[in-house]
């Protein structure tokens, strides 16, 4: 049976960019955990951390990850899917996870063109660039401990397509 392949890594790295292409490419479903969670609430991720606060969100995120995860599906996660032991314990045990890994100017240049507030409220109060450095400061080493493999994802969407599946091909089946 094909397992879930949960996508990881920092806002703007393309998780649910390259997760719509990879699900294309392999056959399979495609969900997004913050998708979901707005079809389920009818709220933005904007809205449901001014109503409930990051606590709240990360709550209602974790049960959206137990909701959508499914057999030959991509499931494009939120960049702070991995701050919980329990969800990172959760993808490893359900599927495949692949870390999207970029530099911090690549994903500062991609969240400059296309910020996406609704999306992606200041988690510190900082500028993007001082955010995501002070992000990849706390996670990175949570990014890389739940991966089952690390792709390099500063190349165009394809080329991220193909390493991954390159990565899965021995394991799939
Ligand atoms: N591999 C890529 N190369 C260039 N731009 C990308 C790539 N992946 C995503 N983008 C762009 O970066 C922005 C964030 O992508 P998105 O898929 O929403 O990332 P995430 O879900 O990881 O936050 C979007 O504007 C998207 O078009
Ligand atoms: O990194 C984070 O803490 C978050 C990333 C966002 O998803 P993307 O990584 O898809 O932008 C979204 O879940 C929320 O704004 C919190
Ligand atoms: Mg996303």
């Amino acid at each position: 049976m094909s397992l879930s392949i949960y996508l990881t890594g920092a806002r703007g790295s393309g998780k649910t960019t390259v997760g719509q292409a990879l699900a294309q490419a392999l056959g399979y479903a495609f969900v997004d955990t913050d998708h979901h969670l707005q079809q389920v609430t009818q709220r933005s991720v904007a809205e449901i951390v001014a109503a409930a606060g990051w606590e709240g969100f990360r709550q209602r995120e974790s049960e959206s990850l137990r909701a959508v995860s499914a057999p030959a599906t991509v499931i494009a996660t939120g960049g702070g899917m991995v701050l919980s032991e329990q969800n990172r314990d959760f993808m490893r045990q359900q599927g495949t996870v692949v870390y999207l890994n970029a530099e911090v100017g690549t994903l500062a240049a991609r969240l400059q063109a296309f910020p996406h507030d609704a999306q992606r409220p200041t988690l510190t109060g900082r500028s993007i660039v001082e955010e995501i450095e002070q992000i990849l400061v706390e996670r990175a080493a949570l990014y890389q401990q739940t991966a089952h493999h690390m792709v390099n994802a500063s190349h165009p969407p394809e080329q991220v397509v193909q390493q991954i599946l390159n990565v899965l091909s021995p394991a799939r089946g």
